[in-house]
């Protein structure tokens, strides 16, 4: 065993209480309630712990048995989550979009004796099943006010007070029975490959992980400075989970929770309250943040243009040289930064930002180079629920272009069956990797082999230094009817910088004579309902203009197949096929859908990634015909 990052095991309690002692008076939990910013310090926070857990067990929660909690980031979400492992009890995500049946799978599959939802929307869900969860004995709505009564549903200020003559006596024998190696969190995956799966992870995978994984990622822990992170990405997915609340608690950091409008353009105003030190996001909220930056310089004036693009330039060119030959401009350099570059991070609310993160997702390389021309180094960390998040991690210190970094101290990793070029699947060991699936005993013993590593399903490759670099997923590996086998992202990702009027673009091809392309417009979204709109983006509509077409939104395009549009299209297409690695893996034919995909539509998961089992039956239809004679 490698001992190089020993810590004896610990319960979460145990570490909650760590942190109690160095940063007791420290504020933990910073919130808008009402307009009014709120804050919680460490020993409030603990003791609200403490009074939730007395609530669940005042509530019936039984051992090993769970709380579900169905909302938006928030003081009560973190509170809940600790207070339900306080309580012997298992903290279980549920994704907010998820409909009433895939709750129901989830609430059911986990043994939910109680579950909190935000509000009256995910309320209402809960309530359509209610009957049919044998387990579930009482509902806490966590925000506002109650619109009807219901038998055993509380609002958070009755569920607080619940567990007031619960001893303490009786809390302290559960926290005492309790285990590092107990379950206490459950992740279910989202579904990007099929039915989500419950990946329980241990005290040890949750209290090591928090602690080992973010000292990689080099956060500094507050007694030194305290790190202000802004909590906005969903808490049932791991990476959230693991970055905002565990380690949070681990390092004492202070959070910052936004709106539930965050990605409908209210984060960047929690942002700037906030001033983070350190940020983290999926591959797809920074593409966002770039397409905004990209439209907000199209419309700006010539002048501010010009600056904009010889600054990033300048910026560009300094990142991507080796830090060996120095930095040969460094005049150009800090002038650009000054002038042009530190103001447009402090329009994001980077101002105090020293270290951002992408992880959960592949990251194009052409956002990787945009945000460098930001002077912003975007480390990626790469794992999955089955290893607590992040078990390759890069920093300011372990870093290479386009690699996801090195194994967290601790972990290890190795490559399994590899081919000529050195790519093989990606194999985890270590204290990150998860118990095994609930209740799926057969699909555990699929994914670990004999000697107990983890397969994780993806391939990469391993440089001389031991930087991992993340080349496909086994998992969406296209096997068409000729037995070729063709990962689908990195051909994706070539149509979506050919054509930067793609949003998104899906492979298909298994057990197909060829391959054919499903895609999408880049849309504005409605601020009110997220959903995609039927406006092209600045950037689109650009891409029209440079085609030769004044279409502005995608139905003019798609209804009357935009001759133009359509033409620059096959164009990108023709070019990208040009370079192909072989004849079976050019794309023959495409389609152009009339809605962008989303989160809401069920299109993307959590992490944002492709949830292509539900795109083939959705657009079952568009497909077929690609492949009628
Ligand atoms: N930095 C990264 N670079 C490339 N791929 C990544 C990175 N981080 C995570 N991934 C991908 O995400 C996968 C883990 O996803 P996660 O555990 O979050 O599951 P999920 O998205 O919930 O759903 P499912 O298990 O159904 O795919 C990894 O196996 C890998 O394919």
């Amino acid at each position: 065993m490698d001992h190089s990052c020993a810590q004896t095991p610990i319960t979460v309690h145990q570490m909650f209480q760590e942190t109690l002692d160095k940063y007791g008076s420290l504020n933990a939990l910073i919130s808008r309630q009402d307009g009014k910013l709120e804050q919680v310090t460490f020993s409030e926070y603990y003791k609200l712990s403490r009074r939730a857990a007395k609530s669940f067990l005042k509530l019936g929660l039984e051992r090993f048995h769970s709380v579900g909690i169905l909302g938006f980031n928030s003081p009560e979400w973190f509170i809940s989550a600790v207070g339900a492992i306080f309580a012997g009890g298992i903290t279980t995500g549920i994704y907010t979009t998820n409909s009433p049946e895939a709750c129901h799978y989830v609430a059911d599959d986990c043994r939910a004796n109680i579950i909190m939802v935000e509000n009256q929307k995910q309320l209402d869900k809960i309530l359509q099943i209610w009957n049919r969860l044998p387990h579930l004995k009482a509902v806490v709505q966590y925000k506002g006010s109650l619109q009807e009564k219901h038998p055993n549903l509380y609002t958070w200020e009755e569920f607080i007070n619940l567990g007031n003559e619960i001893l303490d006596s009786q809390l302290a024998d559960i926290l005492d029975s309790q285990k590092p190696n107990h379950c206490c969190v459950l992740i279910y995956t989202s579904g990007t490959t099929g039915q989500p799966k419950g990946v329980m992870l241990s005290h040890d995978n949750i209290t090591w992980t928090a602690a080992h994984a973010s000292k990689a990622g080099e956060m500094i822990p507050a007694e030194i400075h305290q790190e202000i992170i802004v909590s906005y990405l969903p808490l049932s997915h791991i990476a959230a989970q693991i970055y905002d609340l565990w380690t949070g608690i681990k390092w004492g950091e202070q959070i910052y929770f936004s709106d539930p409008d965050a990605l409908k353009g209210t984060l960047v105003n929690t942002l700037k309250e906030a001033q983070p030190t350190s940020h983290m996001g999926v591959p797809r909220v920074w593409e966002k943040i770039m397409e905004r930056i990209k439209e907000v310089s199209a419309q700006s004036g010539f002048f501010k243009k010009k600056m904009l693009s010889w600054a990033m330039s300048v910026s560009l060119e300094r990142n991507l040289s080796s830090p060996r030959s120095g930095n040969l401009k460094p005049f150009l350099t800090t002038l650009a930064d000054y002038l042009v570059l530190s103001k447009i991070r402090s329009a994001l609310g980077f101002a105090h930002c020293e270290k951002y993160f992408s992880g959960a997702a592949p990251l194009m390389t052409e956002t990787l180079e945009f945000f460098l021309g930001l002077n912003i180094t975007l480390y990626e960390a790469y794992g999955m629920s089955e290893t607590a998040g992040p078990h390759i991690m890069s920093s300011p210190q372990v870093h290479k272009l386009g690699s996801c970094g090195k194994p967290v101290p601790g972990c290890k990793v190795k490559l399994s069956n590899e081919d000529s070029d050195g790519n093989g699947e990606i194999c985890f060991w270590g204290r990150t990797v998860f118990m095994g699936y609930l209740n799926m005993e057969e699909k555990t013993r699929e994914v670990f082999d004999d000697e107990g590593w983890l397969h994780s399903g993806d391939l990469g490759k391993l440089d001389k230094e031991g930087f991992l670099y993340v080349t496909g997923r086994i998992k969406e590996l296209i096997i068409t009817a000729g037995g070729e086998n063709v990962p689908p992202i990195p051909i994706e990702d070539k149509v979506k910088k050919e054509l930067p009027i793609i949003s998104n673009a899906m492979l298909i091809g298994d057990k197909k004579k060829f391959l054919s392309m499903l895609l999408t417009l880049k849309s504005t979204l409605d601020l009110d309902t997220s959903d995609p709109t039927d406006h092209l983006t600045q950037e689109a509509i650009q891409f029209c203009h440079e085609a030769g077409s004044r279409a502005t939104t995608v139905s003019e395009i798609v209804r009357s197949r935009d001759q133009a549009v359509y033409k620059a299209i096959q164009d990108g297409i023709n070019r990208v096929n040009a370079n192909a690695t072989s004849n079976a893996q050019r794309i023959q034919k495409w389609t152009l859908l009339a809605t962008d995909f989303s989160v809401l539509g069920g299109e993307l998961g959590p992490s944002m990634k492709l949830r292509r089992p539900i795109v083939l039956e959705k657009y079952k239809e568009d497909i077929e015909s690609f492949y009628q004679e």
